[in-house]
């Protein structure tokens, strides 16, 4: 895992801050020169300046007493509100969700949505695997009727993990699609549907028609919003996007292995308010990892 270089600009902007009187005039004055090295990191702009907000409320006019260490002071608050961000988008336990609907009705249904090019059909891939190796009969939907090559892309790693793969081929309605992926699970034969979206259409508005018809034929479980973690902010703005249009439970972040930066696990949080269920840590099938807001956390500001 990379470190982030985020937290050395949260190490200095803290250390800063012990060096002020904790009044508001001093905590934005401070906070006024961060705001953009934070953006630098991948935070959004929104993100940072709410951030800094937030945490001139907490610390403005606390009495520091002789003994106390203003840095150590500083560093809690700041803990704790990301902490409270984190809680407050909540958790989902995606086997758990899972093993719960096939009890009700027999299957699990994900759509994923997001912007082409951010590692959705891999995502689904490595998703699909390790339902496949938690024993579950698993179908991938090609719904990404758009994109070259994207069924073949799928098609690959259904075959390579022994999943199940349903596609109409290329121009076919998505939401046909996903019909016919969730039908197999209705009739028994998947126990896990996961339907792969395309990111661009011929138009934004046209997208974001076709992802309301699919998320309308399917009747997901889940609704997943896949983002790249090295877009930074832009990804912070097509999640906002997706989530005003389409609405999804919680996000994929991929591409963490390769960042640098550190914001935008952040900034999706915070923006969305929903969890962060997944990192994607590399391209090979095993490359998923759970996220876990407290490791988040301590490669920031531990
Ligand atoms: N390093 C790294 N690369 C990843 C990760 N996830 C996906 N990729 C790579 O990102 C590229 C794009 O991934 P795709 O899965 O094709 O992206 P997509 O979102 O399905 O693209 P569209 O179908 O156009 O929407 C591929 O080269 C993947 O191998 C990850 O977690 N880490």
């Amino acid at each position: 895992m990379p470190s982030f270089s985020l937290k050395n600009v949260l190490k200095s902007f803290v250390e800063e801050l012990a060096y002020t009187e904790l009044d508001p005039k001093a905590v934005e004055e401070v906070s006024s020169t961060y705001v953009l090295k934070l953006v630098e990191e991948g935070v959004a702009l929104e993100v940072a300046e709410s951030i800094f907000r937030d945490l001139s409320e907490r610390i403005s006019g606390k009495k520091v007493g002789r003994l106390e260490n203003k840095k150590e002071i500083i560093l809690k608050e700041f803990r704790r509100l990301l902490e409270d961000l984190f809680s407050q988008a909540g958790k989902i336990d995606i086997w758990q969700r899972t093993a719960e609907a096939i009890r009700q009705k027999g299957y699990f249904t994900i759509v994923f949505l997001g912007p082409n090019g951010h590692g959705k059909t891999t995502t689904v891939a490595k998703l699909a695997n390790l339902y496949k190796e938690k024993g579950y009969r698993v179908t991938i939907a090609a719904a990404d009727t758009f994109r070259a090559g994207a069924i073949e892309q799928a098609q690959y790693w259904a075959s390579k993990i022994g999943a199940d793969f349903v596609s109409l081929g290329y121009d076919a309605d998505p939401a046909a699609v996903a019909y016919e992926a969730v039908k197999r699970g209705e009739k028994g034969l998947s126990q896990v549907v996961l339907i792969d979206t395309a990111g661009r259409m011929h138009t934004k508005k046209n997208l974001m028609d076709e992802m309301r018809k699919i998320v309308r034929v399917s009747q997901p479980d889940l609704k997943i919003f896949v983002g790249d973690a090295l877009v930074g902010n832009d990804a912070v703005e097509q999640a906002k996007t997706f989530y005003n249009e389409v609405g999804f439970d919680g996000s994929i972040l991929t591409k963490f292995d390769a960042d640098t930066k550190g914001g935008a696990a952040l900034s999706i949080v915070y923006i969305t308010r929903k969890p962060i269920i997944f990192v994607g840590v590399g391209q090979g099938i095993r490359d998923l990892k759970e996220f876990d807001p407290e490791w988040y956390l301590e490669m920031l500001l531990d």
